[in-house]
């Protein structure tokens, strides 16, 4: 039988940090580091965290924020640091914010700071539920106030996108194609 899982678990316990060299068969045609391999090591190192605190395996369920603000080269080196930001029932919020760095210069670039909605699964595969999280800053008060904000915001924009899809007319809403870079190129 496995050993039982402790009902609350430190920010400190799981906080995980991968590093990792950006070599040349990373790059993209333009010689920047694509971005699916920086999305694939953000999902590593949220699995990573998010497993270690739930003491099971995670799935990756939403990914939010992620924006590429500046390109990363080959020979930077990539830290992605991770860790819970908030925990529900059997869905863990993971913080990843990602750095590279020019080993030669060391100059260190914020290249962007994204949130990975994780869900524990037992061994019967169904969600599982995951220890709760000790809040030992007020950095970590924060974070873990701010991702209520986030999931309430998200459910309001999902609420209103959906009645704003179910309401749209092409009729009503075609002079907004006016000055848009697009031609209807069949009889409407
Ligand atoms: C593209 C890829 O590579 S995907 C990679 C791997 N990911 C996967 O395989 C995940 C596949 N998805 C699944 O297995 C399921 O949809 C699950 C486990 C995520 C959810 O299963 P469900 O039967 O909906 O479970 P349930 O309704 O109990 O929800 C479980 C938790 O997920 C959360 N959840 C479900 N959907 C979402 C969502 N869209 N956004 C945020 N959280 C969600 C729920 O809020 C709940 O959290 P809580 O227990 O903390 O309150």
């Amino acid at each position: 039988m496995p050993a039982p899982l402790p009902d609350f678990r430190t920010v400190a316990y799981s906080r995980t940090t991968l590093t990792e060299l950006m070599i040349p068969s990373y790059a993209n045609f333009g010689g920047k580091i694509h971005g699916g391999i920086l999305l694939s090591l953000m999902d590593k190192v949220a699995y990573t965290c998010a497993a270690k605190h739930a003491g099971n395996y995670c799935v990756t369920v939403t990914v939010d924020g992620v924006n590429f603000l500046q390109p990363v080269e080959v020979g930077e080196l990539v830290s992605l640091m991770a860790s819970i930001n908030y925990v529900g029932r059997t869905s863990l919020l993971v913080g990843i914010k990602v750095i590279a760095e020019n080993v030669k210069t060391g100059i260190v670039k914020h290249t962007n700071t994204s949130y990975f909605t994780m869900v524990a699964k037992g061994d019967d595969d169904k969600p599982t539920q995951v220890p709760g999280l000790i809040l030992e800053t007020r950095n970590q008060v924060r974070r873990y106030l701010e991702a209520i904000k986030r999931k309430e915001m998200k459910a309001q924009y999902a609420d209103q996108f959906n009645n704003a899809k179910s309401n749209l007319t092409i009729e009503q809403e075609l002079y907004k194609l006016e000055g848009e870079r697009c031609q209807i190129g069949f009889e409407l």
